[in-house]
């Protein structure tokens, strides 16, 4: 351990910047402070120490045993700087009871001034069992005397850059300065009338310095009354921002798209139920196969949400390839058929442009004029995409976030569908909602996930959505087969390769880098798509990775949807969405380093038609002889379910809930503290609680909810 680095004392971290007349520069604990979030001062309040240091007792060395964690007080009787077997500081402390020895293998100046012959010093550290005797390396140290400090020493998570002595004093300001005052009314400050809640204020003080005779258990696994007070604060947040969004929803109005406004025979002259059928009995009518009974039910949850005047807020989720992209057409018609327009968002240009082809070869043969619009489209191309949307030409807008940009005005907008609304951050969904709301009124929303949420935890993140579950893949599909293999039988993989070729099948090779930046041995996608493409003679090998132009990306996807294209290298670019029926077999290289999600949804790409189609995971152990514990569970849930609700609930089991849904991308109000499970009794109170106050203290209800979710509560406001 390198000697503490001495920090210049640190001031109360700044005020926030709009108060200030003249911004000061951010020092480099500041803006790791930031970093973290933790930027009001009840954010640092709310950091919570990982652990605690007992810096309360000097114990006598004859009592500490070996492994211990002590602090000892004596006087140095010896020090000298020691050459082998390396060079090092070495001090004997006597404490009246026994010796022991200090070592530092870096040691400054300073060390040899303090630890001077005859100085007495306070030193704390791990006894140990030494070659020459026991003795402490690296201890912490300063002069003896002073008080001993009344509470434990908290220890919180930090990152470079930010010091604990310095994360110290700014969350005991934080913590000083913090509006703690009671935002519960006092009839509900207890759960049951045996279980009184502390104070906020309380709790907070004691869980950042408890007093030394606290069973330290009982913060560990939570059970502490203070921990009660933090869980029941959180998960009445969270009931409160939750209930206050949808009666803020409630208030909002949207068109209601009851009655059909546009009627009229296919674009194409074929009148497919006499004059009078709608966009969506046609587009239904024409469909190569027939809905499966879960689209059904979620075309109509759907359609009854659309026919409301308050704003539809649907998730809609569905295992990889169980037909989401349909609902969503079928829903965009439906809006038509009222006479209003609609627009599709997705993440990337890739998707974006799949759901393009799709609807297009859906929907045009309607009559449905349907535009296309990205960043990266020709200025006059984009003119033109613009022009049609305001003037209402366009009865259907696709694209990136493009769709999102100031400059694009509606004519009448009804329905936003947003693909894989996880990437969008909340920030996107706000600006969405206010560009497109006009005369008062708000767009329906459709949100579209293939990451399917255990129930439990949807309830809880998304209960401000609706939510609508696909749980049925449509017929025919045969489950799809996956092996795990070492990367060393890699010339049996290309040989199966061959054999789906030979079939006149298709199959996607995915890398996870493209460029050896990140680790040497890392067999990466150039390398792979050469060595493939000169291990298939004949066959059109074509390589995409992200740093490649959009035109070039189009341009390989393309020869890979149409078929021209036998073996697709690829990066992750392809994780989501993409749709080719006939690619049969899934190659994962280096699948070790892949979430359980994402091996599920990169799976999904194949499995779409009615082959038989495989997945293969790659792995490889490196220097390592056998794969990490973590890793090796993945690569066995991938074996043995393709039921992505499953995969979900284990990812859960694997990585908790905070990772899983990529926490602050997601924008949703996540929990730090409390369990959904293990606190399901204060979970019954937040929700009993959440509207009696949100009706009769909302004043208290608002507090609330802005002391826990700062300027996320924005959108909150009626
Ligand atoms: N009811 C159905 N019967 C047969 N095939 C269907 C049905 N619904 C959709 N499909 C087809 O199944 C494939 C997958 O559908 P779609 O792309 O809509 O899935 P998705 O849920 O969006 O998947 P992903 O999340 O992987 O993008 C498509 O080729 C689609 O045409």
């Amino acid at each position: 351990m390198p000697p503490p680095a001495k920090q210049a004392p640190p001031t109360a971290p700044a005020p926030a910047a709009k108060t200030q007349a003249v911004a000061a520069p951010k020092s480099q604990p500041q803006k790791a402070l930031e970093k973290m979030g933790l930027r009001r001062d009840i954010d640092l309040a709310l950091h919570l120490p990982l652990r605690y240091e007992d810096e309360t007792r000097i114990v006598m060395l004859k009592d500490a045993r070996d492994g211990d964690m002590v602090q000892i007080e004596g006087q140095i009787t010896h020090s000298e700087v020691t050459f082998r077997p390396r060079r090092q500081l070495r001090v004997t402390i006597d404490d009246g009871s026994d010796t022991c020895v200090l070592r530092f293998i870096n040691f400054y100046p300073s060390h040899q001034k303090t630890l001077s012959v005859g100085a007495r010093v306070r030193v704390r550290g791990e006894i140990r069992g030494g070659f020459v005797g026991r003795e402490m390396v690296h201890p912490s140290f300063k002069l003896a005397g002073g008080e001993l400090p009344g509470a434990l020493t908290p220890v919180y998570s930090t990152v470079a850059g930010l010091p604990q002595a310095y994360l110290r004093r700014a969350v005991l300001g934080g913590l000083g300065r913090a509006d703690l005052s009671e935002t519960i009314p006092a009839p509900f400050l207890r759960k049951t009338p045996s279980q009184p809640l502390l104070s906020l204020r309380d709790a907070l003080q004691f869980l950042h310095h408890p007093t030394p005779d606290v069973a330290l258990s009982t913060l560990e696994d939570h059970s502490h009354p203070a921990w009660q007070r933090l869980k029941a604060e959180e998960l009445l947040a969270q009931q409160l921002s939750q209930l206050q969004a949808r009666r803020v929803r409630a208030a909002m109005r949207a068109p209601a798209l009851s009655g059909p406004a546009m009627r009229g025979p296919a674009a194409d002259g074929a009148s497919l139920q006499g004059p009078q059928c709608t966009l969506y009995e046609q587009l239904l009518e024409r469909l190569p196969f027939r809905l499966t009974a879960a689209q059904q039910r979620v075309c109509a949850e759907i359609a009854l949400d659309l026919q409301k005047n308050i704003p539809m807020h649907r998730l809609l989720q569905g295992d990889v390839g169980s037909g989401k992209t349909v609902v969503a057409a079928l829903a965009a018609v439906r809006c038509m058929d009222a006479g209003w327009q609609c627009a599709l968002m997705a993440p990337t240009e890739i998707l974006a442009e799949q759901h393009f082809r799709k609807l297009i070869a859906w929907l045009e043969p309607l009559g449905i004029r349907t535009v296309w619009l990205t960043g990266s489209q020709k200025a006059k191309e984009r003119r033109e995409s613009l022009a049609m949307i305001a003037s209402g030409e366009a009865a259907l807008v696709v694209g990136t976030h493009a769709v999102i940009q100031d400059k694009v005005v509606f004519k009448n907008l009804a329905l936003a569908i947003i693909d894989e609304q996880h990437r969008f951050g909340v920030a996107q969904r706000l600006a969405l909602r206010s560009k497109m709301s006009e005369g008062g009124e708000e767009p329906h929303l459709l949100m579209m996930t293939a990451t399917p949420i255990p129930r439990t935890l949807a309830m809880s993140y998304y209960a401000d959505l609706d939510v609508s579950t696909i749980d049925e893949l449509p017929p025919g599909r045969t489950p799809i087969v996956t092996k795990v293999v070492n990367d060393a039988r890699r010339d049996e993989v290309i040989e199966r390769i061959r054999g789906q070729l030979a079939e006149g099948r298709q199959v996607y090779w995915v890398c996870p880098l493209i460029e050896e930046s990140e680790s040497v041995d890392l067999v990466n996608a150039t390398h792979t798509h050469e060595a493939l493409s000169n291990a298939l003679p004949g066959v059109l090998v074509g390589l995409l990775h992200s740093r490649m132009s959009v035109a070039e990306k189009k341009a390989v996807m393309g020869l890979f949807t149409d078929g021209l294209m036998g073996v697709l290298v690829s990066t992750t670019v392809i994780e989501v969405g993409v749709d080719v029926p006939n690619a049969s077999l899934m190659v994962v290289e280096h699948a070790e380093r892949f979430g359980l999600s994402q091996l599920h949804q990169l799976r999904g790409r194949v499995g779409r038609g009615a082959a038989a189609s495989a997945c293969v995971l790659l792995y490889s152990t490196g220097d390592a002889p056998r794969l990490g514990e973590m890793a090796r569970a993945r690569l066995k849930a991938m074996v043995e379910t393709n039921d992505g609700f499953e995969i979900a609930r284990r990812d859960l089991e694997i990585r908790g809930p905070g990772e899983f849904l990529g926490a602050r991308q997601s924008g949703a109000p996540l929990l730090r503290f409390a369990d959904l499970e293990e606190d399901a009794d204060w979970l019954a109170w937040a929700r009993d609680l959440a509207p009696r106050m949100l009706d009769r203290h909302a004043e208290l209800a608002h507090r609330h909810i802005l002391r826990w979710l700062g300027g996320k509560a924005e959108f909150l406001k009626a």
